[in-house]
């Protein structure tokens, strides 16, 4: 198998974002859960996304992690490397987006590597370097109440100059409109001022196609799934994917009892959660008796036992910002985060337990939790529910055949629950 494309995502639920971006542009992609064993089988792909969860650890665990990854797609035959990122740059000022890209840099020998969070199918847009959410900018946005990596600057030149070690610099929209020579030469010029990343404007995929076939000049780029759409389609325009190639996964159903978790605390998911309570039953944990013992597992599985079997449930640890914080503040925020995750994903073991093979997690810290305890390696991209989340087939899991949907806490419409669950057979 030789890789036209290998990814590398700093979480599972983007992981999955970039999976369903490629896999929609033709490519045949898989996601695997970490860098994959020599014994997983894995099909002739196009393109690889290894998940990790590296968002919010430690910087250095980041970037061994990253560079292990890397390694592993390079010896697939990768000839460029995508970083994937939060369309949001969910990071903070110790990293991991800027650490994590230099050692990829200095590992791929780039001189320059573009940058660009650009996904305008989910409202991610960059001007002047500035990220907007919809039409906030970023710190105005939901992300500044983010419990782990609250975002207080939408200036990405200045937030990448903090993270990194290199320079960083603006190709801005102006240069872009011009086209890929204008690009190039803007490129040039910043790589003879030792600026090491270049920041990229974008606001139409039209932008992502232009950035897409330059990111293929080099052999390695950071940023979301719009950038991901541009190297794909550039890919397949220069011939070497054949488009429309894309395997189809096979769509047999699973069926059985099925199950919602919802870890994340985004706005969009706390209104999801608020609307599922006309279609399915839904418990809220009560996040300090969470954090207090095993318990409240324990009520949370007695409670899913008892009702499963009449339709699918949601359980839900998602608060407001003010009871995050609250929470946080009595507990510390990386201690009180892990705590749920951990239980999280007691839940989705106890309800793979008890039969459920069809799991919806909202959340990409919540979903890393949950897959990972439930060990699957990996998985095929199935029908796509909203911009950014597909349905999953798990490839060689344990528990067999199993569907997941694992959902970016800002990704999907109001009824996403049911929406995914329709789609999910
Ligand atoms: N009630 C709560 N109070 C404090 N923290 C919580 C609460 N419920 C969940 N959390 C924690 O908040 C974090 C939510 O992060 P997660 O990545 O799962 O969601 P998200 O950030 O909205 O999603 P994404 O990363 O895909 O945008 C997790 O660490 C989770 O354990
Ligand atoms: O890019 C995004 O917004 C998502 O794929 C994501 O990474 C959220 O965790």
């Amino acid at each position: 198998m030789k890789l036209s494309l290998g990814c590398i995502a700093d979480d599972y639920t983007g992981a999955s974002d970039l999976a369903n971006t490629l896999t929609r542009q033709g490519l045949r992609t898989v996601q695997t859960i970490g860098v994959p064993s020599d014994d997983l089988a894995l099909p002739e792909v196009d393109a690889v996304v290894v998940s990790l969860k590296s968002r919010s650890t430690e910087a250095g665990l980041a970037v061994t992690r990253s560079r292990a990854a890397e390694k592993w797609l390079r010896g697939r035959g990768a000839g460029h490397v995508l970083f994937k990122i939060c369309s949001t740059f969910d990071s903070t000022d110790a990293g991991n987006i800027g650490p994590v890209m230099d050692a990829l840099r200095t590992d791929s020998g780039d001189t320059i590597v573009l940058v660009t969070p650009a996904f305008p199918e989910t409202g991610r847009t960059v001007y002047m370097g500035n990220l907007f959410v919809g039409p906030v900018p970023l710190n105005e946005s939901p992300l500044k109440d983010h419990p782990l990596n609250p975002m207080h600057d939408s200036n990405l030149v200045r937030v990448l100059a903090r993270q990194s070690k290199t320079r960083v610099g603006l190709v801005d929209l102006a240069t872009l409109t011009r086209g890929a020579a204008a690009v190039r030469g803007r490129l040039a010029d910043l790589a003879a001022n030792d600026v090491g990343a270049a920041v990229i404007d974008a606001v139409f995929d039209r932008d992502l196609e232009t950035i897409g076939g330059v990111a293929l000049d080099h052999r390695l780029s950071v940023g979301a799934s719009g950038i991901g759409l541009g190297i794909a389609r550039a890919l397949v325009a220069s011939g070497k994917v054949k488009a429309g190639a894309a395997a189809t996964v096979s769509e047999f159903a699973v069926g059985g009892p099925a199950g919602c978790l919802a870890g994340s605390c985004s706005q969009a998911t706390l209104q999801q959660i608020a609307n599922a309570e006309k279609t399915m039953a839904v418990l809220h944990l009560d996040p300090e008796q969470v954090i207090a013992g095993p318990d409240e597992v324990r009520r949370a599985l007695a409670w899913a036992g008892e009702r499963i079997s009449g339709g699918p449930v949601l359980i839900a640890s998602s608060s407001t910002p003010d009871q995050v914080q609250a929470l946080q503040s009595r507990h510390g925020r990386d201690a009180a985060g892990h705590a749920i995750e951990q239980a999280m994903a007691d839940i989705a073991e106890g309800l793979v337990r008890s039969g459920v093979r069809r799991l919806v997690v909202a959340g990409g810290e919540t979903s890393g939790a949950v897959v990972d305890r439930l060990r699957i390696p990996g998985f095929l991209v199935g029908a796509e529910i909203a911009a950014g989340v597909p349905v999953l087939r798990a490839v060689g899991a344990k528990d067999g055949a199993m569907l997941l949907a694992l959902k970016s806490g800002n990704f999907g419409g109001a009824e996403f629950f049911s929406d995914a669950l329709k789609l999910m057979r």
